[in-house]
């Protein structure tokens, strides 16, 4: 029965709520009066916290009404079951962080702060929260919960693991603030004992409340003197009572719970600066996380630099010269032309004179079967072998008047990379070029006649010498794509599984003003890798770029780049429930759009079908616009640069959208409830 002249600081009325085929509310009533304590007991699993929960707006009930007498979120102060605390943090900034959020000046926060110190017995405030003990921290809890002095406060298990002595410190405490400022407290404790000092109690069981009253009311109806048998006695009476049994929810839902959360401003710049110093102090702590964002990227552009589309250096090559002793090879330089009756140039030796001055070591075997033998000593490239009447067959070959296969060079090359095969091929052919314009320009003979009548030039841009040359660009873009997607991930999944965001939120965070302070922090991160990786790419390993055509447009080109995989981080954390879970995906994924890219191979050699979806991944796009930007100069009235641009700004945009849209209608989805 209701009594019309009490207040109502909450009331809930005939409230319903499944999750999946369990019920855990099952027409379940509940008044709590205004300026008074109220004990919500119950074991463990019957649904106190769930029913906080739905109290507090996070939660929507399937059916039924909650009525709340307060009207703004800052009315309320709410201790989770969990910690829900960044652990990161001293307990002095974690003051600072929520005051600022309540929007109360350093002068209030100071005097809350002291006040609560006392009344806590809170430890030394300059202790991180993650060195505190159970106890502690959780005391740290209900101070900032009591910090901007709420009118209603709900308290999940707030003395669990706290001292006897404490414990009751805290509910005389609790009391004092009933009676002398008119406070409204909800506590779910399991030490039903303690529950007395409560003004009134609520024994839940079977998604219902089973009785409601004042202590003595209940140990008087059941005529004991401890509230654990009075709770026996009543359990055993609702399993005697069929009643009890899970109904189904009401055909006619009547769902109505104050969003409290909702009526909070949709931007307010104080929580904005509360967030960006908070994120500041959690990210700079966490060395691995700078390590990753600023030394990595660097260490990675040296590693690509050093190591990728460079000539092989020192690769062994055995060799037998059956022609000359390899000792009187060395230093060898041709005096005369070689076509002439005296000459007794040995041309083998210039040969193996031209590998041994382009990086090659090379090591004289005793004879061609030993070489041959060699090519099955791991590491050796290539074995080669010159006849004995080489340079005299040779001649005569180039005086036609001998077949190729007599005058040939031997050579036998490594099956163990194809890129190695190619390399020494390549400067087996340059030798010879080199031997024939050595050997020939002492003859009357003009060695022009014999090399092909051609010559390469680059018109447009840069020259691209090597091979790194050409997708350092891809390179730049993938890694300022692939870190700030970690950066993303790793910020959104600690908000997220922690309960940091969801404690934030009952203080009246808004997921736009926390992706807001993260979006402005990632793009500092995002400047200061691409003032690294470039640095590395084009002052100390001197890739070529043409700096007059584009540079802002080269630098627009990776902030987007960045930008783009943030919001992807951001939204794998939403998606996924474990934080490795979503580290699996983004590796996984930049990984295939590497491949794809074109940065391992052109993709002038994948069939056709991936040829079409591979030119529309964000990575080929975004390096294909850098590096016509880079090495062609082309400005942004090119159409190519505008349509690579223009592609992937409109996934970014996609990907805000998307975000946009789970925030509003999936907000499950990023944050835990705790
Ligand atoms: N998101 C969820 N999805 C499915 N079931 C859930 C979910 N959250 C809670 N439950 C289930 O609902 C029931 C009530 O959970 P709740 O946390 O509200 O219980 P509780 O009374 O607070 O328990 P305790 O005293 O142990 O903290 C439990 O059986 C729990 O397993």
């Amino acid at each position: 029965m209701i009594n019309e002249d009490i207040q109502y600081e909450v009331q809930v009325t005939n409230a319903y709520k499944n999750y999946g085929k369990k019920n855990v509310f099952n027409g379940l009533n509940m008044n709590v009066t205004s300026g008074s304590i109220y004990g919500l007991l119950g074991p463990s699993g019957c649904g106190k916290s769930t029913l906080l929960q739905c109290i507090l707006g996070t939660m929507s009930l399937d059916s039924g009404t909650i009525d709340l007498k307060i009207n703004r979120l800052k009315e309320v102060g709410y201790m989770p079951q969990d910690l829900c605390l960044e652990e990161v943090l001293t307990i002095n900034e974690t003051f600072e962080y929520y005051g600022t959020l309540y929007n109360m000046n350093k002068k209030s926060i100071e005097i809350r702060k002291s006040e609560l110190y006392t009344f806590l017995q809170l430890p030394n405030l300059d202790n991180y929260i993650k060195y505190l003990s159970g106890g502690q921290s959780r005391r740290v809890s209900m101070a900032i919960s009591l910090l901007h002095d709420p009118t209603l406060i709900i308290l999940d298990e707030p003395t669990v693991g706290i001292d006897p002595v404490l414990r009751n410190d805290i509910w005389t405490e609790f009391t004092k603030m009933v009676v002398q400022h008119k406070k409204t407290i909800i506590i779910t404790t399991h030490y039903i004992e303690e529950a007395n000092q409560a003004n009134c109690i609520g024994l839940m069981r079977n998604g219902v409340i089973i009785d409601e009253g004042s202590p003595q009311d209940i140990l008087s109806k059941s005529n004991t003197d401890s509230l654990e048998s009075a709770f026996l006695e009543l359990c055993c009476n609702q399993d005697k009572n069929e009643n009890y049994t899970a109904k189904d929810v009401p055909a006619k839902k009547v769902s109505q719970t104050k969003k409290l959360t909702q009526l909070e401003k949709n931007f307010d710049f104080q929580r904005l600066k509360a967030l960006f110093k908070k994120n500041f102090q959690v990210c700079s702590r966490d060395y691995v996380l700078v390590f990753t964002l600023i030394i990595l990227p660097l260490l990675q552009a040296f590693n690509f630099c050093f190591g990728v589309g460079v000539d092989f250096k020192n690769m062994p090559i055995t060799f037998k010269n059956d022609e000359v002793n390899y000792e009187s090879c060395q230093n060898y330089s041709t005096k005369g032309c070689i076509l002439d009756e005296s000459s007794n140039e040995t041309m083998s030796c210039v040969v193996l004179d031209y590998f041994a001055s382009h990086n090659y070591k090379l090591i004289e075997v005793k004879d061609r079967e030993a070489g041959e033998m060699t090519m099955n000593n791991p590491g050796n490239m290539a074995f080669i072998y010159f006849q004995k009447n080489y340079t005299k067959d040779l001649i005569k070959y180039i005086g036609r008047e001998e077949d190729l296969a007599e005058s040939s060079t031997y050579i036998h090359l490594t099956n163990e990379n194809f890129l190695f095969k190619n390399q020494i091929r390549m400067d087996v052919f340059k030798s010879f070029n080199h031997l024939i314009n050595t050997t020939l320009n002492k003859c009357n003979n003009n060695p022009r006649t014999i090399n092909v009548p051609m010559e390469f030039h680059t018109i447009l841009g840069n020259d691209v010498k090597t091979y790194g040359n050409g997708i350092i660009a891809i390179f730049i873009a993938m890694s300022e794509f692939y870190f700030p997607s970690m950066f993303g991930l790793s910020v959104m999944s600690a908000e997220k599984t922690d309960g940091v965001l969801s404690r934030s939120m009952f203080a009246g965070v808004k997921l736009v003003e926390l992706l807001t302070s993260l979006f402005c922090m990632c793009t500092v991160i995002i400047s200061m890798e691409i003032v690294v990786t470039c640095f590395v790419a084009y002052s100390v390993f001197f890739n070529p770029i043409i700096v007059s055509s584009g540079l802002f447009l080269y630098v627009f080109v990776l902030m987007i780049s960045g930008w783009m995989g943030f919001f992807f981080g951001v939204l794998t954390a939403v998606l996924s429930t474990t934080k490795v879970g979503g580290m699996y995906a983004i590796t996984g994924l930049s990984l295939s759009q590497f491949l794809l890219s074109g940065a391992v191979w052109p993709v002038e050699g994948q069939p056709e079908f991936l040829r079409l979806f591979s030119q529309f991944i964000p990575m080929r796009l975004l390096g294909n616009t850098m590096n016509n930007v880079a090495l062609k100069g082309w400005s942004l009235s090119h159409p190519s640069i505008i349509m690579g641009i223009s592609t992937t700004l409109v996934y970014t945009i996609l990907l805000v959208l998307l975000l946009i849209i789970l925030g509003k209608y999936k907000k499950q989805w990023w944050v835990i409830q705790k």
